[in-house]
């Protein structure tokens, strides 16, 4: 019996990119000086042509369209410079589209940005001001400091929670950040390579912390150029390649291609005998 497949998926979107270009425009790129006059002269010229006016146009994102859903974790993989950033900044709300539209449902977080953390401040003050940040109140931050604190690790080697943040390493930082937002479920929970620089028994426990926000209906997001933390992560995975969608699929699929690409699934030729 023909169904119509419309019609039967249940799976609940909570992300629509339908053709999303996104550019950058990166002002005075000839002429080389910052002078009043020069910027006079980008404001008048802006209409007739913008290469004339010294702005460099980069196409970062090229008609790209997907549909995440709710309890998917994805992990957005591509050589430096294809796009992977500025695309979760625009789902995040932080970029506009040049073309295309992207939809969300409910409101996404950004790691590292929503949490705006400062560096002089203690780390404690930190897991307050992240906290708010992202919509807790006093008493919920209150209720889960020791958990954040304590699922960041921050104070396995002493009482460093206590210190400012910028004698943190940027693992430590990161951990603190990753936990922090972790604290509170999300609807779109867009990660940008913050789990990288965490030790590998911090991104086993992060891992598994994503797997629980994913059973609480949000979607998750997550940028890395590590190949196994996507695969430990995400179910399906979407490739960039300057800026465009090269594939898209089950994360074992897409990260196979990825590897045959790069060259790094490829074993390594034997050396050569002298
Ligand atoms: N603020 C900016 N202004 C101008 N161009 C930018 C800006 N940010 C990024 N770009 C350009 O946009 C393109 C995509 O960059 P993006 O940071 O999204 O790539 P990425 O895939 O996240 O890279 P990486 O893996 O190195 O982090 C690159 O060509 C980059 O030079």
């Amino acid at each position: 019996m023909a169904e119509n497949t419309a019609l039967t998926d249940e799976r609940i979107p909570t992300v629509i990119a339908d053709r999303v270009d996104i550019v950058y425009r990166v002002n005075g790129t000839t002429g080389g000086r910052g002078s009043a006059t020069a910027a006079l002269n980008r404001m008048l010229r802006r209409k007739a042509s913008e290469k004339a006016a010294g702005t460099r146009i980069v196409h970062a994102v090229k008609n790209v369209s997907f549909v995440a859903h709710k309890g998917e974790a994805i992990g957005l993989i591509g050589t430096n410079g294809s796009g992977k950033s500025t695309l979760l900044k625009a789902i995040a709300g932080l970029l506009p589209v040049e073309r295309g539209k992207i939809y969300t449902d409910g409101q996404p977080s950004l790691l590292g940005v929503n949490a705006a953390l400062m560096s002089d401040l203690t780390g404690e003050r930190n897991v307050y001001l992240g906290g708010l940040a992202m919509g807790m109140t006093r008493e919920q931050i209150k209720e889960r400091y020791q958990e954040i604190v304590d699922f960041s690790g921050i104070n396995e080697k002493g009482d460093f929670i206590s210190l400012p943040m910028r004698t943190y390493s940027s693992g430590m930082g990161s951990r603190l950040r990753f936990s922090i937002a972790a604290a509170k479920d999300h609807d779109v929970l867009l990660i940008d390579e913050a789990l990288a620089t965490g030790d590998a028994k911090f991104r086993s426990r992060s891992a598994e912390r994503i797997r629980q926000m994913r059973e609480h209906a949000g979607t998750v997001f997550l940028v890395s150029h590590s190949n196994s933390s996507i695969l430990e992560t995400c179910e399906r995975a979407l490739w960039l390649e300057r800026g465009e969608l090269r594939m898209d699929g089950p994360a074992e699929d897409v990260i196979k291609a990825y590897e045959e690409f790069t060259g790094d699934g490829k074993k390594k030729p034997k050396p050569k005998a002298a």
